[in-house]
C-alpha cells in the first residue's frame, strides 16, 4: 500500500520561473559612483513591471544593466542576477550581445536612435532576424510585413523601403514594436518609450505594448517618469530612490497606499489631470544625493524624518493590506495610518 504523504497539500500552483531575477544587484561608474545599490527585482513570465523615480535615480543604469549596455567602465556586483536563465554577472561581453534580441530587447525613448539613419527599415528589420535560415529571404520579409500590419502601419510593403527620417516619431516607435514583435524577447525593456509622443499616439503605443504581452506572451520593464502610464500599464511598480528601491507593489498598493515618503511626495508633485484652481504644485526640496551617503538617503529631504532614521538603516518591512507590497522605511513600518492615496 502506498503510504501517505507527508507533504502538506499546496494550495497554490507554484509560480513559474522568472524571466528577470535579480538579487542585491550594485553598478557603479568607475570607483566611487554608485547609481545602483543592492537591488531586488524580479520580473515573472507576462508581468509589466514599472519602474518610477526622479531623475538621476539609476532607471536608465538597471535597465542598460539587464542588456549589457553599460559603458566599460562601470562595475557590477550582486548575489544573483538571471536574464532567462543566462548569469549576467558572469557573461562575458559577447555572451551579453547574444542575449539582445532572443533575451531582452529595448524600446528607447527617440525610436530614431534605435534604427541607424543610413539604411531602409526593410533592411534593418531584415538584419534583427540573421539567426533564421530563409535563403530567399521571401519568409523573412512575410513575417516583416505581417508585424509592421499588425502595429498599424500603412502600406506596410511601401515602409519596407523608408528610411526612419521618412517617418514620425510615434510611427517610428510602432516600428520598434514590430521589432520586439519579430525577436519575441522573454523580457522587453522600454525605457520612456511614450514621453516624445502626443497623448493618443501614447495611448496606441500602451495598446501596442499591452497586445505585445497578450499575443507573444513577452514580460515588459517600463520606465517612465509619467505615472499616468504606469498606473495604465503595470501590475506592478518599483520606485526608486539614490540608485535604490524604496517601495514596491502592485500598481494598486502604490496608487491607493503609498508609504515612503518619497513615494508619496512624487504624487503630490503630478499635475493633476483636471485642473484644480490656480495652486502651485509641490516640488521636493533637495536634490537626489550620491547613493549611499546615509543609512536613509531619503532622510535629508524627508518631512516626517525622525531620529532612527539617521541611526539605523530602514528596514525592508512588509507594508498594509495589498500582498507583496514593501517599503524601506523606519516611519511607514511604523506608522498604522495609511496616506491618502490615487485611483490607479
Ligand atoms: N556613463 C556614466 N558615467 C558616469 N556616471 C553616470 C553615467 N550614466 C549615469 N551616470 C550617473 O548615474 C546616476 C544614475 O543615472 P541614471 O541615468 O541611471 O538615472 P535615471 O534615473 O535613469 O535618470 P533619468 O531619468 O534622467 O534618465 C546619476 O548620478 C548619473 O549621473
Amino acid at each position: 500500500m502506498k503510504p501517505p504523504s507527508l507533504e502538506p497539500p499546496s494550495a497554490e500552483p507554484p509560480l513559474p520561473a522568472p524571466v528577470l531575477d535579480m538579487r542585491h544587484v550594485s553598478v557603479s561608474y568607475g570607483a566611487h559612483v554608485p547609481a545602483v545599490l543592492g537591488v531586488d527585482l524580479t520580473i515573472r513570465p507576462r508581468e509589466i513591471v514599472g519602474i518610477i523615480g526622479e531623475s538621476g535615480s539609476g532607471k536608465s543604469t538597471l535597465a542598460h544593466s539587464v542588456l549589457g549596455l553599460l559603458p566599460k567602465t562601470a562595475r557590477m556586483s550582486g548575489t544573483r542576477f538571471n536574464l532567462a536563465g543566462t548569469d549576467i554577472l558572469k557573461a562575458d561581453r559577447t555572451a551579453l550581445a547574444a542575449l539582445r534580441g532572443p533575451a531582452a530587447a529595448m524600446i528607447f525613448q527617440n525610436p530614431m536612435t534605435a534604427f541607424s539613419p543610413i539604411h531602409t527599415l526593410g533592411r534593418q528589420l531584415t538584419d534583427l532576424l540573421w539567426r533564421d535560415r530563409d535563403p530567399s529571404g521571401a519568409q523573412k520579409r512575410a513575417r516583416i510585413v505581417a508585424a509592421l500590419a499588425e502595429v498599424g502601419i500603412p502600406d506596410p510593403v511601401g515602409r519596407l523601403d523608408a528610411f526612419p527620417f521618412q517617418l514620425s516619431g510615434g510611427m517610428l516607435q510602432r516600428v520598434a514594436i514590430a521589432a520586439a514583435l519579430l525577436m519575441q524577447p522573454a523580457l522587453l525593456i522600454a525605457d520612456e518609450p511614450t514621453t516624445a509622443l502626443d497623448v493618443t499616439m501614447e495611448a496606441q503605443i500602451l495598446h501596442l505594448m499591452r497586445s505585445l504581452r497578450e499575443r507573444a506572451g513577452v514580460s515588459i520593464l517600463i520606465i517612465s517618469h509619467h505615472l499616468g502610464v504606469i498606473a495604465e500599464i503595470c501590475d506592478r511598480v518599483a520606485v526608486m530612490y539614490a540608485g535604490r528601491i524604496v517601495e514596491e507593489g502592485t500598481v494598486e498598493a502604490i496608487f491607493r497606499a503609498p508609504r515612503h515618503p518619497y513615494t508619496q511626495a512624487l504624487f503630490a508633485c503630478e499635475p493633476a489631470l483636471v485642473p484644480t484652481g490656480m495652486r502651485r504644485l509641490p516640488v521636493i526640496a533637495g536634490e537626489v544625493p550620491r547613493p549611499g551617503a546615509s543609512l536613509c538617503d531619503f532622510a535629508s529631504r524627508c518631512a516626517v524624518k525622525a531620529a532612527r532614521c539617521v541611526e539605523q538603516a530602514p528596514p525592508w518591512t512588509r507594508s498594509g493590506e495589498f500582498p507583496g507590497h514593501h517599503v524601506r522605511c523606519h516611519g511607514s513600518a511604523l506608522s498604522g495610518s495609511p496616506p491618502s492615496g490615487r485611483t490607479p
